[in-house]
């Protein structure tokens, strides 16, 4: 493919990751693998280079864009030996004086004021700056040493002690210490939202939006003797849980929860658990450097359904847990009503519930809880509260 043919690429995939941001559809990643199963003739440089524009223009752009390419004539006025590719063979039409661009930007304008205090628009180019590979060692069968010998190009992360740090777009073999299971992906925010957790032996700990067991696995590499169960109402993202354990030498009770029933299907944790982690389906702005279309996702009406389905989570998680024991509340967010507001209102609701301090001073405390930053921490954006239940 030209430059040109492969900024056309661009603008075309572009206009369906902004219709799919509207809809509700497919990631961005999805799509571009899908444009190019059925254009044999891209070979792989082509493919690297189109999805590398195409993120280009995800990432200068806040607003949802009106087309793919009002993006890539947006992402030409940054860059002008961009400009004569319009309208060579193959490439996007002739530029046509004044026609609209998308501006460049990153909190999108409504947003904004609904992020974090904390986050302050010095910190936002972190918000959607590419992130590096982050691994998590499997502490019951490995430590960190071993496994900084067996990646040579990884760093130790600053504040999660399990976790190794690559560049950004490294690749893991699928042999070696990934197929045995010492080592697994993991962002060191979400490492932390385990530790936050203080797994121990013998505790009873129940991940109630477990997906497919990020933390759950972590949890169980920390506390092998911990009895843990891990639930959620997606049947496809638990599906992924045993395969991963199996790996991990890991013992995890998956188990499928269908709402509005979750607490019949979890009767017999029912006030049993000495833990509940309610790790809540959220906005996902804490991930935009990983996903940054997420921008463009989010609307007033989808983050309201969200924070009510996090009250609904956080209130079945008060039930479920025993008298003395805690609840870690997470999102992988740093909008207000997510994180601190959600927080602020489940203490609000329950007397004698109180905040414990959690992650020993890594990230800045928000409310009862507290964020991590990319900018701050060099994690992806979370927000964590510990709250204990009154004996
Ligand atoms: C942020 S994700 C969890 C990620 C996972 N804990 C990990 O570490 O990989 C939120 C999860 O909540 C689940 N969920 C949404 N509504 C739920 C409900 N009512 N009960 C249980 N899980 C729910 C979603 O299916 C999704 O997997």
């Amino acid at each position: 493919m030209t430059p040109a043919a492969r900024l056309q690429a661009a603008a075309e995939i572009l206009d369906l990751v902004t219709a799919s941001a509207r809809d509700d559809g497919p990631p961005a990643d999805a799509i571009v693998t899908r444009y190019f199963k059925t254009r044999r003739y891209a070979g792989s440089k082509d493919r690297r280079a189109v999805r590398e524009l195409v993120f280009r223009a995800i990432r200068r752009t806040g607003e949802r864009p009106a087309s793919g390419r009002a993006a890539i004539v947006g992402l030409a006025g940054d860059d002008p030996d961009m400009q004569p590719l319009f309208g060579e063979p193959r490439g996007p039409d002739p530029l046509i004086e004044g026609e609209p661009a998308s501006p460049g930007g990153i909190v999108p304008a409504w947003l904004q004021a609904e992020l974090s205090p904390l986050v302050s628009d010095d910190e936002w180019p972190a918000l959607v700056e590419r992130a590096p590979l982050d691994l998590r060692v499997n502490a019951a069968w490995t430590n960190r040493d071993a496994m900084l010998r067996a990646f040579p190009d990884a760093v130790p992360t600053r504040l999660s002690p399990w976790g190794l740090r690559l560049p950004a777009d490294s690749r893991i073999d699928d042999n070696g210490p990934y197929a045995d299971g010492l080592i697994e992906v993991q962002d060191e925010g979400s490492q932390l939202i385990a530790l936050a957790c203080a797994p121990v032996a013998g505790m009873r700990i129940l991940d109630l939006c477990a997906g497919a067991g990020g933390k759950a696995l972590a949890l169980a590499a920390a506390a092998p003797a911990a009895t843990i169960l891990a639930s959620d109402s997606n049947r496809n993202r638990l599906a992924k849980l045993p395969p991963r354990a199996e790996r991990a030498g890991a013992e995890i009770e998956p188990r499928l929860i269908n709402p509005p029933r979750e607490l019949d299907d979890l009767d017999d944790w029912r006030g049993q658990a000495d833990l509940v982690l309610v790790d809540a389906p959220c906005s996902g702005s804490g991930t935009w450097r990983r996903n940054p279309e997420a921008r463009w996702r989010l609307t007033p009406d989808r983050l309201d359904r969200l924070v009510d389905v996090q009250e609904r989570l956080l209130d079945l998680a008060s039930e479920l847990v025993r008298p003395g024991g805690a609840v870690v509340y997470a999102v992988c967010s740093l909008l207000r009503a997510e994180g601190a507001g959600q927080a602020q209102r489940f203490l609000g609701l329950r007397s004698g519930w109180t905040a414990q301090d959690v992650l020993d001073g890594a990230g800045r405390a928000d409310g009862p809880g507290r964020l991590l930053t990319p900018a701050k921490d060099q994690t992806d954006g979370f927000f964590v509260a510990r709250f204990m239940k009154p004996c």
